[in-house]
Parts: structure tokens; C-alpha cells; sequence
């Protein structure tokens, strides 16, 4: 089955490339072609390689410079733009119609988290979209999206021919461009220093500065080690039955391990090769802690380097709501969420680890579990927010799992509790392992 995905997936991208590619003159602008309110200022993205799109603006006044990246989601622009995973980024969105359901009210749950948001404020670098609504409408809307993004100091334009943008990005890959509002592009000169803000630590920016704890009456103890996290992931584990305590990314989690029952690792911003302290953080823990660990996205490609996967940059990444992953043991295929541009190189897996799950359009690696200890992780989103939540028993499960071994390890010898949770190979190679 595998095999055949990566036979698959290698044929569509030979096929795609050498498909006839549309030509791009990096001199001559594309020109809006979709309705641009009379009056708004023209605005461009520019691409680092030297191609324009050209629009009208319809948020902030401002510059703005990130990777340009495309989303084929048909909704959920307020809970994409507030993903601390974007941070950095341009979005460039394949659905026509943004913005027609406006910007949702900032209620709060009973954990104290945005209902509607994935955090407190617009995490992107800016939007492209082809056809804003200007007129929206939605029981729950307080505000424009073109309002939103202006009192945000977040540029947006509208207008552009996003087929042909994401036609260029998906044949050279996500490209470094520049949002600017104004009559005329700016002229680069070849000498020009595109700053790229996802060559920094972008996680060390997102992340909470000091510990804090959600729903503190939990029945079990869970950390969660903060590198951009969803609203959604700390509401699935509390709802779950967590008591969750986030910490910042970097946090010496090693030294507190015991006091929590189970370990969770969230998606965030940017390259994992900066995440260095908390890679060697998840290395130190495999060596004592013997209780579950789960994570998601970013917390996939982390926990997979303390492994000693490799990682690699996609050509593009993968960003949608439909895309489909395929449990190696089971073959059943899920729906996913998803927004990454890196993932794990599973073609060499180290020792005591497996894949779990793979992409079915292009064979990338979508998850990975221990052989017999309780880790493992996914590369999709299973907490959604946008998309489906056909995998969100995947957090609730964990808590499951962290709950099991809490009480088993109140009840029986360990010997008892691997042998019943791992099966008696598993958990015999487990008490070898730990001798
Ligand atoms: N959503 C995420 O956690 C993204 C992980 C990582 N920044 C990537 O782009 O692959």
C-alpha cells in the first residue's frame, strides 16, 4: 500500500511539472481581474523571484514581507489567520469568496479561551484573496474582515488571479514576497536583502512567556509544551478531562516530568530545526519517562527529531481541509486538517519507531508512534479549527490513554500495566529497555 501511495505520489508530481506550465513574464503585473471597490488603493505582491500580482487593498495601509503560501480551505479564515502556525506568512487563499460571513464576536469559553479564534490576534504577515466580500453577513459577525485586518495592522488585497499565483507557487514552491500598498510596485533592486521572517524562531516568538494552567480541577495532570498552540488543542484536552498546564516551548520540562500524568507537544510557526532546547528536552525525557506523549504538526516533526528522523521542506506544503491520511496498521483513510510546510523523512526510521500514518496524495509522512512506549504523534490537525473533526477522538483518546496509566499505575506493578496496555512481547522488550 505504501509503496503504491509513493509510486503514486511521485507520478503526480512528475506529471504536474511536466504538465504545460503557465509562462510568468516576471515583468509584466498581473493585472486584477475580480471586482476592487471603487476608491480602494491598488496594492501588489511581489514575489522574491520577481513576478507581481496586483489588487486593490482592503486592510491595513502597510508593508508587509513573508513566506506566500497557499490554503485551499473554503472556510475558516478567522481561525487560519489567528494559527500562530502562519505566523510569518502570506496566505494565499484558493477560495474565491473571503470574507463573506465577516469576523465572529470574541466570546470566551468556560476555560477562557476565544471561542471562534485560535488566538488573540491575527497571526499572518498579510492575505491575498481573489474576491473579497465587501457586504458580509452572519448571526455571529461584530465586524468586516477588511476592518478587522486594518485595525490589525495587517495588509490585505484583494483582486488577484490566484489560480495563476498558486499555479506559480505550486510549480516553484512557497516563495518569499512582499505585500505594499501603493500606485506602483516597489522596485527590489537585485541587491535588495529580502529579510525572511520564518528564518528566525518563530516559535520563540509565539509562545507563552510563563506557565499557565486550564482547568485546574482535571482529573489528570497534563503539560503542554507551547509552540504556538491552537485555543482548540487546550479545549479538546480540558473538555477531555485535562487539567492542561501550558508551558513556554523552551521550558526545562525534564525536571518537573513526574509531577504531570501525561505530555502533550502543539503545532507552531516556522522551521523545527530552532527548536533545539525542546527537542533535547523530549531526548532526555525518553530516557526515564515512561508515560503517554502526543503531538501535533510541529509536535510530530519534534518529537520525530528526538527520535532521529530527519526532516524536510515541501515544495509547498500541504494546507486544507481535505486531506487525506492513511493509518499504515488499518488502512483506513482519514480526512485532515492541515497547514505544514515541513515534515518528517520516513524513508529511514529509527530503531523502536514506526510510521503511523502517511499522505495518500503525496506519500509524506503524516505520523509516527514508539514501537512499545506510549509516544506517538500526527502531522495533521485533529483539533481542526477550520476542518473536520472526523480525528479529534485522536486528543481525546490520549487523555484516555494518560488516564489508564494513571490509574493502573495505582493498582498494579508496571510489569502489569505494560503487559495489559502493550501486550506481554512489547512490554517484555519495554522492561528490557528500561533496565
Ligand atoms: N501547523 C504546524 O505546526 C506547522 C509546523 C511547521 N511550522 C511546518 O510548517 O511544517
Amino acid at each position: 500500500m505504501i509503496s503504491a501511495l509513493r509510486t503514486r505520489s511521485s507520478f503526480l508530481l512528475s506529471s504536474f511539472k511536466n504538465s504545460k506550465q503557465l509562462r510568468f513574464s516576471s515583468s509584466t503585473p498581473f493585472k486584477a481581474i475580480y471586482p476592487v471597490q471603487a476608491g480602494s488603493a491598488t496594492a501588489h505582491l511581489q514575489l522574491k523571484t520577481g513576478e507581481t500580482f496586483t489588487g486593490g487593498s482592503f486592510g491595513a495601509n502597510t508593508a508587509a514581507i513573508g513566506e506566500a503560501v497557499f490554503t485551499t480551505s473554503l472556510v475558516g479564515y478567522p481561525e487560519s489567520m489567528t494559527d500562530p502556525s502562519y505566523k510569518g506568512q502570506i496566505i494565499v487563499f484558493t477560495q474565491p469568496l473571503i470574507g463573506n460571513y465577516g469576523v465572529p464576536s470574541r466570546s470566551r469559553d468556560k476555560f477562557d479561551l476565544l471561542n471562534d479564534f485560535e488566538s488573540e490576534q491575527i497571526q499572518c504577515a498579510g492575505i491575498v484573496v481573489s474576491d473579497y466580500s465587501y457586504k458580509y453577513s452572519h448571526w455571529n459577525a461584530v465586524e468586516s474582515l477588511g476592518d478587522w485586518c486594518s485595525r490589525s495592522g495587517v495588509p490585505a488585497i484583494t483582486g488577484v488571479d490566484t489560480r495563476a499565483l498558486v499555479h506559480l507557487l505550486r510549480g516553484q514552491g512557497s516563495t518569499l514576497g512582499a505585500i505594499n500598498v501603493g500606485k506602483t510596485p516597489i522596485e527590489f533592486g537585485s541587491d535588495f536583502k529580502w529579510k525572511d521572517p520564518t528564518s528566525a524562531n518563530l516559535v520563540g516568538q509565539v509562545s507563552c512567556k510563563f506557565p499557565r494552567v486550564y482547568n485546574p480541577n482535571g482529573e489528570v495532570n497534563i503539560a503542554l509544551i507551547d509552540c504556538g498552540v491552537k485555543y482548540n488543542m487546550i479545549r479538546l484536552l480540558c473538555e477531555s478531562g485535562a487539567k492542561v498546564t501550558v508551558l513556554p516551548w523552551d521550558y526545562d520540562i525534564v525536571s518537573i516530568a513526574d509531577k504531570f500524568d501525561g505530555i502533550f507537544i502543539s503545532n507552531g510557526p516556522g522551521s523545527p530545526s530552532h527548536c533545539t532546547p525542546t527537542i533535547n528536552n523530549l531526548r532526555k525525557l525518553f530516557t526515564f519517562y515512561k508515560k503517554p506523549i502526543f503531538g501535533i504538526c510541529m509536535g510530530n516533526q519534534l518529537l520525530g527529531l528526538a527520535a532521529g528522523f530527519q526532516v524536510y521542506k515541501l515544495p509547498y506544503g500541504n494546507r486544507g481541509h481535505n486531506q487525506p491520511a492513511v493509518n499504515i496498521d488499518t488502512n483506513q483513510c482519514v480526512i485532515t486538517s492541515q497547514n505544514h510546510g515541513y515534515a518528517l523523512d520516513d524513508s529511514q526510521v529509527p530503531e523502536n519507531w514506526a510510521r503511523w500514518y502517511v499522505n495518500a496524495n503525496d506519500g509524506s509522512n503524516e505520523g509516527i508512534k514508539h514501537k512499545f512506549l506510549p509516544f506517538r504523534s500526527v502531522q495533521f490537525h485533529p483539533e481542526a479549527c477550520g476542518g473536520p473533526n472526523d480525528t479529534s477522538y485522536m486528543v481525546r483518546d490520549f487523555v484516555q490513554t494518560v488516564l489508564a496509566f494513571k490509574e493502573s499505575e495505582w493498582r498494579k506493578s508496571e510489569a502489569e500495566m505494560f503487559d495489559e496496555y502493550l501486550g506481554s512481547e512489547a512490554s517484555a522488550k519495554l522492561q528490557m529497555a528500561l533496565q
